[in-house]
């Protein structure tokens, strides 16, 4: 960061605000920020973004080694309602408050979901959606450099630049270490049948493939802010205001969003706002989590409860806030009796190795420039379990709305219905799958579930709008998540004792072999699922107005002008992938979409009616 100041020029205070805007854009996170770098490419337009979160200059947040340890004062301190479907647990929640958002803070591993994934987005009205109309993105978006070819060699490490990168400047590539026993390990998908990709980021994200990690090629973070916002710290037109929270979107008589009130983060709510208006649009990017409280609170949302919270009604949208989904997940712990080495706990567990590790991240070498893993399973549901059928067919006979929360009204049921079709469609299909696997040579798994049936909400407090939302995100209510976790513990189980691992004498430690039948199996996840793997998305969704749709394929709100949605909110069903390179993809077509509002020569590129 030696040009941080420079960087840094682009923020303003808050009396330096202009009256108006061209476009402003509500969350500096990682849409907000791609967004803002595109919309302000055009030096005669104006562009304010507005963040909650403030920088975060510590080193080890750019690290691999720090993944997996999300700093709290970069997160929103929320908690969900107790999950009756997890034994009345209360859940984590995961919503980045920094500049950057979720893109500061997160895992890196940059993956992206099967083609079968962005078709079904299609298939439910939302057209040029689909994997020929996001690849371009996904293309602009990123680039990848091959790992070091003797370790590629070593561990067969395989990607296909043309038909899945860009020159993009979200970086991705390799780390430079891997741990011997992983070798085994993708032995072990082979002999349960699991196809191996050689590039999962063309469509081809089943089976098991490599994943590379979104840091440059010193390990460093390659993210929002290092590749959409510091390029561009010269513009005049850019303003960032960090540390500031919009509470509405203030519409004219003819329900033309026109402007944003802007509180200062730390002054008590009811403090005194500032309005600034937008002349052409108003692009909300504020997260999974808040971008439906903010429509919300401006009177956009299911009538219901905006009556419930005394604001007046100026669209009434029921999918506001509803259809909230992520990935729930639960461990399967075992231990290698016979473990080679090195192995990932050598780096705990014997000090001249980690002493020699240490040595090696000094030139930026070595096991700590691995991060949270790169190597996934994402597996079929007829590959996962010889019954998929016979869950298929439960799935079909269930009356949806016995499953759903009590507030889904009929528009909400019925878009459910039209996702669970296409859900339903590709649980039978072997190049898109159910639920993930990742993998780095240790023994402890995360099984986690990509293609939930259980449907959540995020709900404005009614009795204070200002105060954070109210969350359920339902986890595991719907009986046929649990029969996919019954078949993934399972399965994983069975991956451990392939004749591959054998000789690494595998022992399950947790949760034993008190929990074998499926009646065990299914108690112990009501004990072991946590609800969230940070990709919350969905409580805008895309989708026809009829089905609950927030957004059009525009982006637009519906019922409204002037106002859209840019982040990964719109998503309408969840992809089998970690979030952030969709959500690079949707803010980069999300751009060019908002661009050709105003102007006729730009085409958004692929298919597009
Ligand atoms: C801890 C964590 C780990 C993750 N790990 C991975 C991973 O390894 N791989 C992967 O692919 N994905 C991962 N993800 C998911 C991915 O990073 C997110 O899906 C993605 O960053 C979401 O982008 P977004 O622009 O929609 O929202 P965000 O990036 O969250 O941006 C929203 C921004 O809006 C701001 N904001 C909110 N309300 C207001 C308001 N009222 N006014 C002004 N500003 C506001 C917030 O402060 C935030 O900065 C992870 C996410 C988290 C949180």
């Amino acid at each position: 960061f030696a040009d941080l100041d420079g960087l840094k020029s682009r923020q303003i205070d808050s009396d330096q605000l202009y009256d108006a805007y061209d476009y402003v854009i509500v969350g500096g996170g990682q849409s907000g920020l791609v967004i803002a770098n595109r919309l302000s490419e055009d030096p005669k337009k104006t562009v304010l973004v507005v963040e909650y979160g403030y920088f975060d200059d510590t080193p080890g947040q750019l690290e691999p080694s720090s993944g997996s340890v999300y700093a709290s004062r970069n997160l929103f301190n929320v908690t969900t309602v107790p999950q009756r479907g997890i034994g009345n647990r209360e859940g984590i929640v995961y919503a980045a408050s920094v500049v950057g958002g979720g893109s500061t803070v997160n895992g890196m591993l940059f993956d992206r979901g099967s083609a079968d994934d962005y078709n079904n987005w299609e298939k439910l009205g939302n057209p040029g959606w689909g994997w020929r109309g996001l690849l371009p993105y996904f293309k602009k978006s990123s680039s990848f450099t091959p790992p070091r070819a003797d370790l590629a060699a070593e561990y067969n490490i395989t990607w296909d630049i043309p038909r899945a990168y860009g020159n993009g400047p979200i970086q991705s590539t390799f780390p430079d270490w891997q741990w011997p026993t992983i070798k085994s390990q993708w032995k072990a998908w082979t002999d349960l049948g699991v196809p191996i990709n050689e590039e999962g980021a063309a469509g081809d994200a089943f089976g098991a493939y490599w994943v590379p990690s979104n840091v440059d090629q010193t390990y460093r973070r390659s993210y929002a802010r290092s590749g959409y916002f510091e390029p561009v710290k010269n513009r005049r037109n850019l303003h960032l205001l960090i540390g500031h929270r919009v509470n509405e979107v203030l519409f004219t008589s003819k329900k033309r969003a026109e402007a944003v009130t802007i509180q200062a983060r730390g002054t008590a709510n009811g403090s005194p706002t500032k309005t600034v208006k937008a002349a052409q649009e108003i692009v909300l990017c504020a997260g999974w989590l808040h971008t439906p409280q903010i429509l919300q609170r401006s009177g956009v949302g299911p009538k219901s409860l905006l009556t419930q919270a005394g604001i007046p009604v100026v669209a009434d949208l029921p999918g506001v806030g509803f259809n909230l989904q992520d990935h729930p997940a639960l461990l399967l712990i075992y231990q290698y009796q016979t473990d080679l080495f090195p192995n990932p706990n050598s780096l705990t567990n014997n000090a001249t190795f980690q002493a020699w590790a240490t040595e090696q991240w000094a030139s930026r070498k070595g096991p700590y420039s691995i991060g949270v893993g790169n190597a996934l399973a994402t597996v079929p549901f007829p590959i996962l379990s010889p019954t998929y059928q016979t869950t298929i067919n439960k799935a079909k006979g269930q009356n949806a709305a016995d499953y759903l929360p009590s507030t889904y009204g009929p528009q909400n049921v019925k878009g459910f219905l039209k996702q669970r079709a296409v859900i339903l469609d590709s649980f039978g299909r072997r190049d898109n799958g159910v639920v993930e696997i990742p993998f780095l040579g240790g023994s402890t798994l995360s099984l986690v579930l990509e293609k939930p049936l259980s449907r959540g909400t995020v709900l404005l407090n009614t009795t204070d709008r200002y105060a954070e939302p109210v969350i359920d995100y339902n986890t595991n209510v719907n009986p046929v998540d649990t029969d996919i976790f019954i078949a993934v513990i399972k399965f994983a189980r069975r991956w451990f004792q392939t004749p591959s691992q054998q000789h690494l004498t595998p022992v399950e430690v947790y949760p034993g072999s008190s929990v074998g039948t499926d009646e065990e199996i299914a108690a112990h996840s009501v004990n072991a699922i946590w609800p969230s793997t940070a990709h919350g998305c969905g409580t805008s969704a895309m989708a026809p107005r009829d089905q609950a749709g927030v957004v059009s394929p525009s982006l637009t709100v519906y019922g409204v002008t002037g106002l859209s949605v840019g982040d990964v909110s719109i998503i309408p069903i969840i992809p089998a992938t970690h979030t952030c390179a969709t959500v690079y993809a949707i803010a980069e077509k999300a751009a060019d979409l908002i661009k050709s509002r105003y102007d006729p020569r730009i085409r958004p590129a692929g298919p597009h009616p």
